[in-house]
């Protein structure tokens, strides 16, 4: 039976539509293809559902593909969610649509929900004409189940990588979160604690940012130049981080639960259920867009800059500057004796005990070099917005009132003898009668002049009977505040001073080396690095 010629002229329109939308999507013109898409994807329903028509398994086959290769576009422009409803209404027409499983895989992967990609791939990998594809699927399926049990198991491991001196592929990573839960904090608003006792070294979480931005800051005689490219940098991470929120529902959600810096003691106290990896799909989402003024808080207050894992070995920090939102580590809060530390892997971060932790207790970083002294500390706080509540910072304020205190302070400042400043503090903490911990934090204060005496073999015939010896400081100095790159070298020339170490120093070193970078890496490596 002839069809009727209205009926002709509207298949054609529609062929016509799907045309150009898939000649736009070859184009990789996404925002052209998505509303082309959505106007066939309209006349195919209208079509479709208009009782006249009879019932077109073409027609139906071509919806499918337009949801599809709409999902596809909108996954290009990172619109996770409205790709994966896509995904979702073509697989309502065909449950095994190989594209589409593909695409729904990807995004899920994206979206660091791992088992669930990996089902997708998996029935993906039932339909027989993927054999065409199925080095890449089998490339999904791998990534998706080695994620999977990573994002379970935190059993991370960068050996091989650091052996071959961070060349080739970055360690894959997945979102991990450990023994920690999101509390009311004692030290402000809301904070991360442990929920076990856990060893120093231990991975605590890593989470993948929401956003970042890189690039090259020229330093010093172009200051303009500097500071112009910091100002661009920034406006770029802003845009991207905006661009995110509006794009998926769960990371505007997890954004608006960040701290503006002010009344932290009326906020809510998240369940970290919401932030694991595999959770997020049926939060009760609010649709309320995010002030921009209160966006650009929300970023002063938690936005890190990147320490990357690389850097910290080699000491080497160049021109090179990253910054990034991490909506997990946005609610540890600081200390000036910090007992996480953290590092920067691609757009992963991840945090891991400096030292022993025990149950109960608050999960802290150092958001500021903690190896200064109080005044400098201070001002360091402040530009980021806050007074520091930590127990050292209160301590070290009450003996900052004494006399010799200021002397010392004074002398550090001045540049006085180093020998004399390291002395003088060792002869005023015994009047003091400071004990334990807090001599540690003195020294960790002033570490900057214990560690010129330690590395020097002059200073150290001439003044090694007057000052504590170097494993001393250190020991005190790391049980207080933890360890660190400097702290490790120091250690390093220390025990080659002395004609190189035994196993019992070797020993020493690698415990250090576990607390300054985790227990992310055999012996081998780290034993490699150390040496
Ligand atoms: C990244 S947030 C940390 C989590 C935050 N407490 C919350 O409830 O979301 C940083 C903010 O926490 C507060 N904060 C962190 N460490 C602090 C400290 N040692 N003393 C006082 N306030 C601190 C400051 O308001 C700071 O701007």
């Amino acid at each position: 039976m002839k069809e009727p010629e209205h009926q002709q002229n509207t298949e054609e329109m529609m062929q016509q539509v799907r045309l150009k939308a898939n000649e736009l999507l070859l184009r990789e013109e996404w925002e052209q293809s998505i509303q082309t898409y959505t106007h066939f994807i309209s006349l195919c329903q209208t079509h479709i559902s208009n009782p006249k028509t009879r019932p077109d398994q073409k027609l139906q086959k071509s919806l499918c593909l337009a949801f599809s290769n709409r999902a596809e576009a909108r996954l290009k422009t990172r619109d996770f969610d409205g790709s994966l409803k896509d995904c979702d209404e073509a697989l309502k027409i065909e449950n095994t649509h190989f594209k589409t499983l593909m695409c729904k895989g990807k995004i899920l992967l994206n979206l660091d929900r791992y088992s669930m990609a990996l089902n997708c791939f998996k029935i993906a990998n039932l339909d027989h004409l993927c054999n065409a594809d199925s080095e890449t699927l089998n490339g999904y399926l791998e990534k998706c189940k080695k994620l999977e049990f990573l994002s379970r198991s935190g059993a991370f491991d960068f050996s091989n990588w650091v052996l071959n001196g961070f060349k080739g592929k970055i360690p894959e990573l997945a979102e991990y979160i450990g023994a920690v839960e999101i509390k009311k904090s004692e030290i402000s608003g809301r904070g991360l604690v442990a929920t076990k006792n856990i060893d120093y070294g231990s991975l605590l979480l890593v989470t993948k940012a929401i956003a970042t931005e890189r690039g090259i800051l020229p330093q010093s005689k172009t200051e303009d130049l500097g500071e112009n490219a910091q100002m661009v940098m920034w406006k770029n991470f802003v845009d991207k981080v905006v661009e995110s929120t509006s794009n998926c529902k769960r990371t505007h959600a997890l954004i608006s639960m960040l701290s503006v810096g002010e009344n932290e003691e009326s906020l809510e106290v998240p369940d970290i259920s919401v932030l694991r990896p595999e959770s997020g799909q049926d939060c009760s989402f609010s649709n309320e867009k995010i002030d921009m003024g209160v966006m650009l808080n929300i970023l002063d207050v938690n936005s890190l800059v990147e320490e990357t894992f690389a850097a910290k070995f080699s000491g080497k920090k160049g021109d090179y500057h990253g910054v990034g939102i991490w909506v997990l580590a946005s609610f540890v809060n600081h200390s000036c004796n910090p007992n996480a530390k953290r590092f920067h892997i691609g757009d992963h971060v991840i945090v891991h005990a400096s030292r022993d932790i025990k149950e109960g207790e608050e999960i802290t970083l150092g958001y500021f070099d903690v190896f200064s002294p109080l005044k400098t500390r201070k001002e360091m706080a402040k530009n980021w917005g806050f007074d520091c509540h930590c127990k050292r910072c209160k301590f070290e304020t009450d003996i900052s009132l004494k006399h010799e205190m200021g002397e010392i302070e004074m002398g550090y400042e001045l540049g006085v003898d180093v020998c004399t400043t390291v002395y003088k503090l060792e002869e005023s903490m015994k009047r003091w009668m400071v004990r334990g911990k807090m001599k540690g934090y003195l020294r960790a204060s002033f570490w900057k002049v214990y560690s010129e005496v330690f590395v020097s073999e002059k200073l150290m015939m001439k003044w090694g009977r007057r000052v504590p010896p170097m494993e001393v400081v250190v020991d005190s100095v790391v049980e207080a505040v933890g360890g660190d790159e400097r702290v490790l070298r120091v250690v390093i020339e220390g025990v080659k001073r002395i004609g190189g170490g035994g196993l019992a120093e070797m020993e020493k070193m690698m415990k250090l080396g576990r607390g300054v970078y985790g227990k992310v890496m055999k012996k081998q490596a780290l034993r490699s690095i150390l040496s």
